[in-house]
Protein backbone atom coordinates (compact mmCIF):
# COMPACT_ATOMS: atom_id res chain seq x y z
CA UNK A 1 0.00 0.00 0.00
CA UNK A 2 1.52 3.37 -0.64
CA UNK A 3 1.39 6.28 2.07
CA UNK A 4 -1.89 6.78 4.25
CA UNK A 5 -3.70 10.04 3.16
CA UNK A 6 -4.84 11.19 7.17
CA UNK A 7 -8.06 13.30 7.53
CA UNK A 8 -9.06 14.14 11.29
CA UNK A 9 -12.37 16.18 11.61
CA UNK A 10 -11.94 18.89 14.27
CA UNK A 11 -14.96 20.52 16.19
CA UNK A 12 -14.47 23.28 14.25
CA UNK A 13 -14.78 21.37 11.19
CA UNK A 14 -11.27 21.62 9.79
CA UNK A 15 -9.80 18.28 7.73
CA UNK A 16 -6.32 17.74 8.35
CA UNK A 17 -3.90 16.47 5.70
CA UNK A 18 -0.73 14.62 6.73
CA UNK A 19 1.72 12.87 4.71
CA UNK A 20 2.60 10.15 7.03
CA UNK A 21 6.63 10.09 8.18
CA UNK A 22 7.03 6.18 7.44
CA UNK A 23 5.94 6.97 3.89
CA UNK A 24 8.76 5.32 1.73
CA UNK A 25 8.93 7.94 -0.44
CA UNK A 26 8.39 10.64 2.04
CA UNK A 27 11.05 13.03 1.31
CA UNK A 28 10.47 12.66 -2.20
CA UNK A 29 6.66 13.11 -1.92
CA UNK A 30 7.27 16.31 0.46
CA UNK A 31 9.31 17.45 -2.29
CA UNK A 32 6.94 17.45 -4.70
CA UNK A 33 3.94 18.84 -2.21
CA UNK A 34 6.02 22.00 -1.59
CA UNK A 35 6.54 22.33 -5.34
CA UNK A 36 2.41 22.49 -5.33
CA UNK A 37 3.08 24.97 -2.50
CA UNK A 38 1.56 22.64 0.02
CA UNK A 39 3.21 21.36 3.05
CA UNK A 40 3.45 18.00 4.60
CA UNK A 41 0.46 18.75 7.37
CA UNK A 42 -2.29 20.87 5.23
CA UNK A 43 -5.72 22.18 7.14
CA UNK A 44 -9.15 22.42 5.37
CA UNK A 45 -11.33 24.81 6.88
CA UNK A 46 -14.99 23.26 6.13
CA UNK A 47 -16.93 25.40 8.63
CA UNK A 48 -20.08 26.59 7.27
CA UNK A 49 -21.60 26.30 3.80
CA UNK A 50 -19.74 27.20 1.15
CA UNK A 51 -19.58 28.43 -2.53
CA UNK A 52 -19.29 26.04 -5.65
CA UNK A 53 -16.25 28.37 -5.81
CA UNK A 54 -14.40 27.37 -2.35
CA UNK A 55 -16.00 23.62 -2.73
CA UNK A 56 -14.01 23.58 -5.70
CA UNK A 57 -11.07 25.01 -4.57
CA UNK A 58 -11.04 22.70 -1.31
CA UNK A 59 -11.63 19.76 -3.58
CA UNK A 60 -8.53 20.73 -5.87
CA UNK A 61 -6.53 21.29 -2.65
CA UNK A 62 -7.51 17.80 -1.30
CA UNK A 63 -6.42 16.44 -4.65
CA UNK A 64 -3.64 17.76 -5.31
CA UNK A 65 -2.20 16.59 -1.78
CA UNK A 66 -4.33 13.08 -2.03
CA UNK A 67 -2.62 12.10 -5.77
CA UNK A 68 0.90 13.05 -4.17
CA UNK A 69 0.14 10.96 -1.09
CA UNK A 70 -1.08 8.11 -3.06
CA UNK A 71 2.05 8.08 -5.44
CA UNK A 72 3.50 4.79 -6.60
CA UNK A 73 7.75 4.83 -6.52
CA UNK A 74 7.43 4.88 -10.41
CA UNK A 75 5.25 7.89 -10.37
CA UNK A 76 7.67 9.44 -7.73
CA UNK A 77 10.69 8.89 -9.82
CA UNK A 78 8.92 10.53 -12.50
CA UNK A 79 7.42 13.07 -10.13
CA UNK A 80 5.57 16.29 -11.73
CA UNK A 81 6.81 16.47 -15.47
CA UNK A 82 4.58 13.09 -15.78
CA UNK A 83 1.28 15.13 -14.40
CA UNK A 84 -1.10 15.99 -17.55
CA UNK A 85 -2.32 19.05 -17.86
CA UNK A 86 -4.95 18.85 -15.46
CA UNK A 87 -2.76 17.21 -13.18
CA UNK A 88 -3.45 13.67 -13.16
CA UNK A 89 -0.97 11.39 -12.64
CA UNK A 90 -2.31 8.30 -13.93
CA UNK A 91 -5.58 6.54 -13.50
CA UNK A 92 -4.54 4.42 -10.67
CA UNK A 93 -3.30 7.43 -9.05
CA UNK A 94 -6.40 9.30 -9.61
CA UNK A 95 -8.92 6.60 -8.36
CA UNK A 96 -6.87 6.11 -5.17
CA UNK A 97 -6.22 9.32 -4.11
CA UNK A 98 -10.26 10.17 -4.96
CA UNK A 99 -11.14 7.10 -2.96
CA UNK A 100 -9.21 7.68 0.08
CA UNK A 101 -10.62 11.46 0.31
CA UNK A 102 -14.04 9.73 0.18
CA UNK A 103 -13.54 7.04 2.60
CA UNK A 104 -12.06 9.82 4.74
CA UNK A 105 -14.66 11.69 5.02
CA UNK A 106 -16.67 12.05 8.25
CA UNK A 107 -20.13 10.37 7.66
CA UNK A 108 -21.17 12.46 10.71
CA UNK A 109 -21.07 16.16 12.09
CA UNK A 110 -22.38 18.29 14.79
CA UNK A 111 -24.12 21.23 12.60
CA UNK A 112 -26.50 20.74 10.01
CA UNK A 113 -24.10 23.30 8.05
CA UNK A 114 -20.94 21.36 8.28
CA UNK A 115 -23.54 18.13 7.10
CA UNK A 116 -24.66 19.89 4.32
CA UNK A 117 -20.97 21.22 3.57
CA UNK A 118 -19.34 18.00 3.90
CA UNK A 119 -22.42 16.11 1.51
CA UNK A 120 -21.48 18.88 -1.06
CA UNK A 121 -17.60 17.37 -1.17
CA UNK A 122 -18.95 14.05 -0.96
CA UNK A 123 -21.02 14.49 -4.34
CA UNK A 124 -17.94 16.52 -5.44
CA UNK A 125 -15.48 13.47 -5.05
CA UNK A 126 -17.93 11.36 -6.79
CA UNK A 127 -18.98 13.09 -9.78
CA UNK A 128 -15.03 13.20 -10.28
CA UNK A 129 -14.94 9.25 -9.63
CA UNK A 130 -17.58 9.12 -12.44
CA UNK A 131 -15.31 11.30 -14.84
CA UNK A 132 -12.12 8.76 -14.60
CA UNK A 133 -13.13 6.83 -17.66
CA UNK A 134 -10.79 4.26 -19.13
CA UNK A 135 -9.82 3.54 -22.65
CA UNK A 136 -11.78 0.14 -21.83
CA UNK A 137 -15.16 2.00 -21.44
CA UNK A 138 -16.70 0.91 -24.24
CA UNK A 139 -19.45 -2.14 -24.41
CA UNK A 140 -17.58 -5.32 -24.11
CA UNK A 141 -17.51 -7.68 -27.26
CA UNK A 142 -19.52 -10.86 -26.19
CA UNK A 143 -18.28 -14.17 -28.31
CA UNK A 144 -22.25 -15.36 -28.36
CA UNK A 145 -20.86 -18.81 -30.39
CA UNK A 146 -19.20 -19.54 -26.89
CA UNK A 147 -21.74 -20.89 -24.52
CA UNK A 148 -19.86 -20.75 -21.36
CA UNK A 149 -21.64 -23.95 -19.70
CA UNK A 150 -18.78 -24.78 -17.17
CA UNK A 151 -18.37 -21.11 -15.98
CA UNK A 152 -22.12 -21.36 -15.10
CA UNK A 153 -22.00 -23.91 -13.73
CA UNK A 154 -19.00 -22.85 -11.55
CA UNK A 155 -20.99 -19.44 -10.80
CA UNK A 156 -23.89 -21.93 -9.34
CA UNK A 157 -21.78 -24.18 -7.59
CA UNK A 158 -20.15 -20.55 -5.87
CA UNK A 159 -24.05 -19.02 -5.13
CA UNK A 160 -24.51 -22.36 -3.41
CA UNK A 161 -21.43 -21.91 -1.70
CA UNK A 162 -22.60 -18.32 -0.48
CA UNK A 163 -20.90 -16.35 -3.12
CA UNK A 164 -22.93 -13.35 -4.47
CA UNK A 165 -22.18 -11.58 -7.55
CA UNK A 166 -23.11 -8.98 -9.52
CA UNK A 167 -21.38 -10.15 -12.40
CA UNK A 168 -22.19 -12.22 -15.84
CA UNK A 169 -19.16 -14.52 -17.05
CA UNK A 170 -18.62 -14.37 -20.62
CA UNK A 171 -16.19 -14.67 -23.75
CA UNK A 172 -15.02 -11.34 -24.49
CA UNK A 173 -13.45 -10.87 -27.65
CA UNK A 174 -9.98 -10.30 -27.06
CA UNK A 175 -9.86 -11.15 -23.11
CA UNK A 176 -11.15 -15.11 -23.33
CA UNK A 177 -13.41 -15.12 -20.23
CA UNK A 178 -14.19 -12.12 -18.42
CA UNK A 179 -16.61 -10.67 -15.85
CA UNK A 180 -19.75 -8.37 -17.03
CA UNK A 181 -21.84 -6.15 -14.86
CA UNK A 182 -25.35 -7.59 -14.92
CA UNK A 183 -26.47 -4.10 -13.54
CA UNK A 184 -25.21 -0.47 -13.06
CA UNK A 185 -22.51 -0.14 -10.60
CA UNK A 186 -21.66 2.83 -8.52
CA UNK A 187 -18.81 3.94 -6.35
CA UNK A 188 -18.48 1.04 -3.47
CA UNK A 189 -21.19 -1.48 -4.93
CA UNK A 190 -19.60 -4.97 -3.91
CA UNK A 191 -19.29 -6.56 -7.27
CA UNK A 192 -18.61 -9.91 -6.11
CA UNK A 193 -18.35 -11.46 -2.48
CA UNK A 194 -16.48 -14.71 -2.06
CA UNK A 195 -16.80 -16.41 1.44
CA UNK A 196 -13.28 -17.62 2.88
CA UNK A 197 -14.68 -21.06 2.47
CA UNK A 198 -15.10 -20.91 -1.46
CA UNK A 199 -10.98 -20.00 -1.59
CA UNK A 200 -8.31 -22.03 -2.11
CA UNK A 201 -5.46 -21.16 0.43
CA UNK A 202 -2.84 -23.59 2.07
CA UNK A 203 -5.03 -24.45 4.48
CA UNK A 204 -6.11 -27.39 2.20
CA UNK A 205 -2.32 -28.66 2.32
CA UNK A 206 -2.23 -28.40 6.24
CA UNK A 207 -5.61 -30.87 6.68
CA UNK A 208 -3.79 -33.41 3.74
CA UNK A 209 -1.81 -36.34 3.57
CA UNK A 210 0.65 -34.44 1.97
CA UNK A 211 1.47 -32.29 5.23
CA UNK A 212 3.40 -34.87 6.94
CA UNK A 213 6.33 -35.10 4.03
CA UNK A 214 5.99 -31.70 2.95
CA UNK A 215 6.64 -30.29 6.32
CA UNK A 216 9.33 -31.91 6.41
CA UNK A 217 11.19 -30.49 3.10
CA UNK A 218 13.67 -27.77 4.14
CA UNK A 219 12.73 -24.37 3.27
CA UNK A 220 9.57 -25.36 1.04
CA UNK A 221 7.48 -22.37 1.13
CA UNK A 222 3.75 -22.36 1.56
CA UNK A 223 3.08 -21.24 -2.20
CA UNK A 224 4.81 -24.24 -3.44
CA UNK A 225 2.92 -27.02 -1.13
CA UNK A 226 -0.62 -25.58 -2.35
CA UNK A 227 0.82 -25.37 -5.86
CA UNK A 228 1.67 -29.36 -5.32
CA UNK A 229 -1.57 -29.90 -3.62
CA UNK A 230 -3.57 -28.13 -6.60
CA UNK A 231 -1.70 -30.87 -9.13
CA UNK A 232 -3.25 -33.31 -7.50
CA UNK A 233 -6.26 -32.24 -6.43
CA UNK A 234 -7.07 -30.90 -10.31
CA UNK A 235 -7.49 -34.82 -10.84
CA UNK A 236 -9.48 -35.56 -7.76
CA UNK A 237 -13.30 -36.31 -8.93
CA UNK A 238 -14.49 -36.05 -5.69
CA UNK A 239 -12.88 -32.56 -5.11
CA UNK A 240 -14.86 -29.82 -3.40
CA UNK A 241 -13.28 -27.57 -6.26
CA UNK A 242 -14.55 -29.65 -9.16
CA UNK A 243 -16.14 -27.07 -10.70
CA UNK A 244 -13.12 -24.85 -10.63
CA UNK A 245 -10.86 -26.74 -11.86
CA UNK A 246 -13.05 -27.95 -14.79
CA UNK A 247 -13.37 -24.56 -15.66
CA UNK A 248 -9.51 -24.10 -16.08
CA UNK A 249 -7.40 -24.32 -19.37
CA UNK A 250 -5.52 -27.30 -20.73
CA UNK A 251 -2.77 -24.98 -21.90
CA UNK A 252 -1.76 -20.94 -20.44
CA UNK A 253 -0.58 -19.53 -23.06
CA UNK A 254 1.70 -17.13 -21.39
CA UNK A 255 5.83 -15.88 -22.00
CA UNK A 256 6.12 -18.67 -19.80
CA UNK A 257 5.37 -20.97 -22.86
CA UNK A 258 6.94 -19.25 -25.52
CA UNK A 259 8.30 -21.90 -28.08
CA UNK A 260 11.43 -20.80 -30.09
CA UNK A 261 10.37 -19.20 -32.59
CA UNK A 262 8.97 -16.71 -30.29
CA UNK A 263 12.16 -16.75 -28.45
CA UNK A 264 13.75 -16.24 -31.32
CA UNK A 265 11.75 -13.02 -31.85
CA UNK A 266 12.54 -11.37 -28.33
CA UNK A 267 15.88 -11.61 -29.61
CA UNK A 268 17.69 -8.11 -28.47
CA UNK A 269 14.66 -7.40 -25.86
CA UNK A 270 14.35 -7.31 -21.99
CA UNK A 271 11.55 -9.37 -21.75
CA UNK A 272 13.91 -12.28 -23.40
CA UNK A 273 15.92 -12.02 -20.39
CA UNK A 274 13.04 -12.00 -17.93
CA UNK A 275 11.61 -15.17 -19.48
CA UNK A 276 14.61 -16.95 -19.45
CA UNK A 277 15.49 -16.28 -16.03
CA UNK A 278 12.11 -16.90 -14.96
CA UNK A 279 11.85 -20.49 -17.19
CA UNK A 280 15.09 -21.40 -15.73
CA UNK A 281 14.31 -20.69 -12.15
CA UNK A 282 11.45 -23.01 -12.30
CA UNK A 283 13.18 -25.37 -13.96
CA UNK A 284 16.16 -25.67 -11.13
CA UNK A 285 12.84 -25.74 -8.74
CA UNK A 286 11.67 -28.76 -10.05
CA UNK A 287 14.50 -30.17 -10.53
CA UNK A 288 15.44 -29.92 -6.44
CA UNK A 289 11.92 -30.73 -5.65
CA UNK A 290 10.68 -33.54 -7.45
CA UNK A 291 13.42 -35.99 -6.26
CA UNK A 292 12.15 -35.19 -2.79
CA UNK A 293 8.44 -35.95 -3.58
CA UNK A 294 9.05 -39.95 -4.09
CA UNK A 295 6.39 -41.16 -2.04
CA UNK A 296 3.14 -42.96 -2.90
CA UNK A 297 1.18 -40.06 -2.26
CA UNK A 298 2.88 -38.07 -5.07
CA UNK A 299 2.13 -40.27 -8.21
CA UNK A 300 5.01 -39.65 -10.53
CA UNK A 301 2.27 -39.50 -13.67
CA UNK A 302 0.43 -35.87 -11.74
CA UNK A 303 4.66 -34.49 -10.90
CA UNK A 304 6.04 -34.18 -14.62
CA UNK A 305 8.20 -31.05 -15.58
CA UNK A 306 4.63 -30.05 -18.02
CA UNK A 307 2.22 -30.71 -14.84
CA UNK A 308 4.15 -28.45 -13.09
CA UNK A 309 4.53 -25.70 -15.69
CA UNK A 310 0.90 -25.39 -15.72
CA UNK A 311 0.36 -25.19 -12.16
CA UNK A 312 3.16 -22.20 -12.07
CA UNK A 313 1.64 -20.73 -14.55
CA UNK A 314 -2.20 -21.19 -13.29
CA UNK A 315 -0.84 -19.90 -9.62
CA UNK A 316 1.52 -16.59 -11.61
CA UNK A 317 -1.93 -15.82 -13.93
CA UNK A 318 -4.45 -16.43 -11.21
CA UNK A 319 -3.82 -16.68 -7.80
CA UNK A 320 -4.18 -13.11 -5.59
CA UNK A 321 -2.22 -12.16 -2.16
CA UNK A 322 -5.11 -12.47 0.49
CA UNK A 323 -4.70 -11.03 3.79
CA UNK A 324 -6.58 -13.01 6.58
CA UNK A 325 -7.76 -12.12 9.82
CA UNK A 326 -5.04 -13.94 11.58
CA UNK A 327 -2.68 -11.19 9.49
CA UNK A 328 -1.40 -14.04 7.06
CA UNK A 329 -1.12 -13.14 3.48
CA UNK A 330 -1.73 -16.61 1.43
CA UNK A 331 -1.58 -16.99 -2.27
CA UNK A 332 -4.86 -17.84 -2.72
CA UNK A 333 -6.99 -19.11 -5.90
CA UNK A 334 -10.47 -17.62 -5.60
CA UNK A 335 -13.18 -19.43 -8.28
CA UNK A 336 -15.18 -16.67 -9.90
CA UNK A 337 -13.36 -14.11 -8.95
CA UNK A 338 -10.65 -15.77 -11.10
CA UNK A 339 -12.55 -14.27 -14.17
CA UNK A 340 -11.52 -11.23 -13.93
CA UNK A 341 -9.42 -9.36 -16.31
CA UNK A 342 -6.56 -6.89 -15.87
CA UNK A 343 -6.63 -3.24 -17.11
CA UNK A 344 -4.52 -0.64 -16.75
CA UNK A 345 -8.53 1.72 -15.81
CA UNK A 346 -9.66 -0.56 -13.36
CA UNK A 347 -12.71 -0.53 -11.73
CA UNK A 348 -11.51 -2.74 -8.52
CA UNK A 349 -8.59 -1.33 -6.93
CA UNK A 350 -9.37 -1.99 -3.20
CA UNK A 351 -9.65 -6.13 -2.47
CA UNK A 352 -7.46 -8.58 -1.21
CA UNK A 353 -8.36 -8.46 2.55
CA UNK A 354 -10.71 -10.56 4.49
CA UNK A 355 -13.88 -8.90 6.08
CA UNK A 356 -13.69 -10.33 9.51
CA UNK A 357 -17.43 -9.41 10.06
CA UNK A 358 -18.95 -11.86 6.78
CA UNK A 359 -15.44 -14.19 6.19
CA UNK A 360 -15.73 -12.98 3.11
CA UNK A 361 -13.25 -11.31 0.46
CA UNK A 362 -15.15 -8.49 -0.95
CA UNK A 363 -14.52 -6.59 -4.65
CA UNK A 364 -15.86 -3.45 -4.91
CA UNK A 365 -16.03 -0.72 -7.15
CA UNK A 366 -14.05 2.30 -6.81
CA UNK A 367 -15.03 3.73 -10.16
CA UNK A 368 -18.64 3.35 -11.84
CA UNK A 369 -18.85 0.35 -14.01
CA UNK A 370 -22.24 0.42 -16.04
CA UNK A 371 -24.31 -2.21 -16.58
CA UNK A 372 -22.95 -4.29 -20.24
CA UNK A 373 -19.52 -2.89 -19.28
CA UNK A 374 -16.72 -5.74 -18.57
CA UNK A 375 -15.43 -4.87 -15.06
CA UNK A 376 -12.03 -4.75 -14.73
CA UNK A 377 -9.55 -5.81 -11.37
CA UNK A 378 -6.03 -3.78 -11.18
CA UNK A 379 -3.61 -7.23 -10.72
CA UNK A 380 -0.72 -4.80 -9.89
CA UNK A 381 1.22 -1.92 -11.20
CA UNK A 382 3.05 -4.23 -13.58
CA UNK A 383 5.40 -3.51 -16.64
CA UNK A 384 4.05 -5.13 -19.61
CA UNK A 385 6.93 -7.57 -19.82
CA UNK A 386 5.99 -8.76 -16.71
CA UNK A 387 2.16 -8.98 -17.57
CA UNK A 388 3.24 -11.05 -20.80
CA UNK A 389 5.65 -13.27 -18.99
CA UNK A 390 3.64 -14.43 -16.11
CA UNK A 391 -0.12 -13.54 -17.89
CA UNK A 392 0.46 -14.01 -21.27
CA UNK A 393 -1.40 -10.43 -22.65
CA UNK A 394 -0.07 -7.23 -23.25
CA UNK A 395 -2.35 -4.61 -21.58
CA UNK A 396 -4.31 -1.76 -23.83
CA UNK A 397 -3.28 2.09 -23.93
CA UNK A 398 -0.08 3.35 -22.33
CA UNK A 399 1.22 1.27 -19.64
CA UNK A 400 2.85 3.77 -17.13
CA UNK A 401 4.94 1.19 -15.80
CA UNK A 402 6.75 0.45 -18.79
CA UNK A 403 9.80 1.59 -17.67
CA UNK A 404 13.52 0.47 -18.94
CA UNK A 405 15.95 0.02 -16.13
CA UNK A 406 19.41 1.28 -16.22
CA UNK A 407 22.50 -0.25 -14.21
CA UNK A 408 25.16 2.48 -13.86
CA UNK A 409 28.17 2.09 -11.54
CA UNK A 410 27.82 3.73 -8.53
CA UNK A 411 29.51 7.11 -8.40
CA UNK A 412 31.89 6.85 -6.11
CA UNK A 413 30.93 10.32 -3.85
CA UNK A 414 29.84 10.14 -0.64
CA UNK A 415 27.68 13.35 -1.12
CA UNK A 416 25.73 11.14 -3.82
CA UNK A 417 23.51 9.31 -0.89
CA UNK A 418 21.22 11.76 -0.20
CA UNK A 419 17.67 11.43 1.15
CA UNK A 420 16.75 12.76 -2.32
CA UNK A 421 19.18 10.24 -4.51
CA UNK A 422 17.67 6.95 -6.40
CA UNK A 423 19.50 3.46 -5.95
CA UNK A 424 18.01 2.47 -9.69
CA UNK A 425 17.20 4.29 -12.50
CA UNK A 426 14.65 3.85 -15.27
CA UNK A 427 13.32 5.81 -18.28
CA UNK A 428 10.15 5.46 -20.34
CA UNK A 429 8.42 6.70 -23.19
CA UNK A 430 8.48 10.28 -23.22
CA UNK A 431 5.57 10.97 -24.75
CA UNK A 432 4.04 10.43 -21.18
CA UNK A 433 6.54 13.60 -19.98
CA UNK A 434 4.78 17.11 -20.27
CA UNK A 435 7.42 19.14 -19.83
CA UNK A 436 10.10 18.96 -22.90
CA UNK A 437 11.53 22.37 -22.69
CA UNK A 438 15.38 22.66 -21.88
CA UNK A 439 16.87 21.12 -18.90
CA UNK A 440 13.97 18.27 -19.23
CA UNK A 441 13.35 17.05 -22.76
CA UNK A 442 10.73 14.64 -21.75
CA UNK A 443 13.27 12.86 -19.61
CA UNK A 444 13.28 11.95 -15.61
CA UNK A 445 14.84 14.27 -13.63
CA UNK A 446 16.17 12.08 -11.26
CA UNK A 447 17.95 10.57 -13.98
CA UNK A 448 19.40 13.91 -15.35
CA UNK A 449 20.50 15.09 -12.10
CA UNK A 450 22.29 11.74 -11.39
CA UNK A 451 24.14 12.22 -14.83
CA UNK A 452 24.84 15.88 -14.49
CA UNK A 453 26.79 15.00 -10.85
CA UNK A 454 28.41 11.88 -12.99
CA UNK A 455 29.75 14.71 -14.65
CA UNK A 456 30.97 16.92 -11.88
CA UNK A 457 27.58 19.20 -11.89
CA UNK A 458 26.31 19.16 -8.43
CA UNK A 459 24.05 21.95 -9.59
CA UNK A 460 22.04 24.16 -6.80
CA UNK A 461 19.72 26.31 -8.94
CA UNK A 462 18.70 26.63 -12.89
CA UNK A 463 21.14 29.20 -13.25
CA UNK A 464 24.17 26.97 -12.81
CA UNK A 465 22.77 24.89 -15.51
CA UNK A 466 22.54 27.67 -17.83
CA UNK A 467 26.53 28.16 -17.20
CA UNK A 468 27.43 24.59 -17.40
CA UNK A 469 25.57 23.35 -21.06
CA UNK A 470 28.21 21.71 -22.34
CA UNK A 471 27.46 19.10 -19.14
CA UNK A 472 24.07 19.21 -20.66
CA UNK A 473 25.27 17.87 -23.70
CA UNK A 474 27.00 15.26 -22.50
CA UNK A 475 24.47 13.83 -20.35
CA UNK A 476 22.03 13.84 -23.65
CA UNK A 477 24.81 12.11 -25.50
CA UNK A 478 25.23 9.78 -22.97
CA UNK A 479 21.78 9.04 -23.02
CA UNK A 480 21.88 8.83 -26.80
CA UNK A 481 24.42 6.70 -27.05
CA UNK A 482 23.00 3.96 -24.62
CA UNK A 483 19.80 4.02 -26.65
CA UNK A 484 21.22 3.85 -29.73
CA UNK A 485 22.81 0.90 -29.39
CA UNK A 486 19.69 -0.72 -27.39
CA UNK A 487 17.83 0.08 -30.58
CA UNK A 488 20.51 -1.50 -32.56
CA UNK A 489 20.22 -4.59 -30.85
CA UNK A 490 16.30 -4.90 -31.45
CA UNK A 491 17.20 -5.12 -35.14
CA UNK A 492 14.99 -3.51 -37.62
CA UNK A 493 10.67 -3.89 -37.59
CA UNK A 494 9.62 -7.18 -38.72
CA UNK A 495 7.33 -7.12 -42.28
CA UNK A 496 6.02 -10.65 -41.30
CA UNK A 497 1.91 -10.96 -41.78
CA UNK A 498 0.97 -11.03 -37.72
CA UNK A 499 -2.61 -12.25 -38.78
CA UNK A 500 -1.13 -15.61 -39.65
CA UNK A 501 1.49 -16.48 -37.25
CA UNK A 502 1.03 -17.94 -33.59
CA UNK A 503 -0.32 -16.50 -30.93
CA UNK A 504 3.37 -16.48 -29.19
CA UNK A 505 5.29 -14.79 -31.99
CA UNK A 506 2.31 -12.45 -32.41
CA UNK A 507 2.49 -11.38 -29.00
CA UNK A 508 6.23 -11.79 -29.17
CA UNK A 509 6.58 -9.35 -31.81
CA UNK A 510 3.71 -6.50 -30.58
CA UNK A 511 6.23 -6.49 -27.09
CA UNK A 512 9.16 -5.84 -29.36
CA UNK A 513 7.24 -3.15 -31.34
CA UNK A 514 6.47 -1.25 -28.22
CA UNK A 515 10.10 -1.74 -26.91
CA UNK A 516 11.08 0.07 -30.13
CA UNK A 517 8.37 2.87 -29.56
CA UNK A 518 9.82 3.71 -26.49
CA UNK A 519 13.45 3.74 -27.25
CA UNK A 520 12.73 6.01 -30.60
CA UNK A 521 10.87 8.16 -28.43
CA UNK A 522 13.91 8.56 -25.47
CA UNK A 523 16.70 8.78 -28.95
CA UNK A 524 14.10 11.47 -30.85
CA UNK A 525 13.75 13.37 -27.25
CA UNK A 526 17.98 13.40 -26.97
CA UNK A 527 18.22 14.44 -30.68
CA UNK A 528 15.63 17.47 -29.92
CA UNK A 529 17.26 18.51 -26.58
CA UNK A 530 21.01 18.58 -27.55
CA UNK A 531 19.84 20.56 -30.73
CA UNK A 532 18.41 23.14 -27.98
CA UNK A 533 21.28 22.84 -26.25
CA UNK A 534 23.43 23.69 -29.52
CA UNK A 535 21.13 26.93 -29.83
CA UNK A 536 22.02 28.00 -26.72
CA UNK A 537 25.57 27.60 -27.02
CA UNK A 538 25.97 29.22 -30.20
CA UNK A 539 23.83 32.16 -29.36
CA UNK A 540 23.55 32.27 -25.25
CA UNK A 541 20.51 33.80 -23.67
CA UNK A 542 20.82 37.37 -22.12
C1 LIG B 1 -7.27 -14.25 -13.80
S1 LIG B 1 -7.42 -14.76 -15.41
C2 LIG B 1 -8.76 -13.85 -16.04
C3 LIG B 1 -9.74 -14.72 -16.80
C4 LIG B 1 -9.25 -15.24 -18.12
N1 LIG B 1 -9.50 -14.27 -19.16
C5 LIG B 1 -9.86 -16.59 -18.46
O1 LIG B 1 -10.43 -16.74 -19.54
O2 LIG B 1 -9.72 -17.49 -17.63
C6 LIG B 1 -5.98 -14.00 -16.08
C7 LIG B 1 -5.79 -14.23 -17.55
O3 LIG B 1 -6.74 -13.49 -18.29
C8 LIG B 1 -6.17 -12.91 -19.46
N2 LIG B 1 -6.22 -11.44 -19.32
C9 LIG B 1 -6.34 -10.73 -18.18
N3 LIG B 1 -6.38 -9.42 -18.44
C10 LIG B 1 -6.30 -9.28 -19.78
C11 LIG B 1 -6.28 -8.16 -20.67
N4 LIG B 1 -6.37 -6.91 -20.23
N5 LIG B 1 -6.19 -8.42 -21.99
C12 LIG B 1 -6.10 -9.68 -22.47
N6 LIG B 1 -6.10 -10.77 -21.67
C13 LIG B 1 -6.20 -10.58 -20.34
C14 LIG B 1 -4.75 -13.44 -19.52
O4 LIG B 1 -4.74 -14.61 -20.27
C15 LIG B 1 -4.45 -13.77 -18.07
O5 LIG B 1 -3.48 -14.76 -17.90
Amino acid sequence: MVGALNIIMSETCDLCLELPKDDPFYHHKKKLLSCKGLGVKETLNLSGSLSQQLLNAALEKLLQFGRIVNLDKVEVYFGEDACTPAGIYSVRNEISALSWILSLIPVSCKMQTQVDTLEALRAAVKSRISEVVGAEKEKARVVDSYRCEKESRLVEWGQDNGVKTKLQIAQIDGYGRGAIASEDLKFGDVALEIPISSIISEEYVYNSDMYPILEKIDGITSETMVLLWTMREKHNLDSKFKPYFDTLQENFCTGLSFGVNAIMELDGTLLLDEIMQAKELLRDRYDELIPLLSNPVFPPELYTWENYLWACELYYSNSMQIKFPDGKLKTCLIPVAGFLNHSIYPHIVKYGKVCVETSSLKFPVSRPCNKGEQCFLSYGNYSSSHLLTFYGFLPKGDNPYDVIPLDFDVIDDEDIETEFSWTTHMLRGTWLSSNHNIFHYGLPTPLLNYLRKAQGLDHHSETDLWENLEVEMGVLENIQSTFDDMMQNLGDADSIDRENTDWDVKLAMESKERQRKIISSILDSCSAGIKLVQEFIINPPV
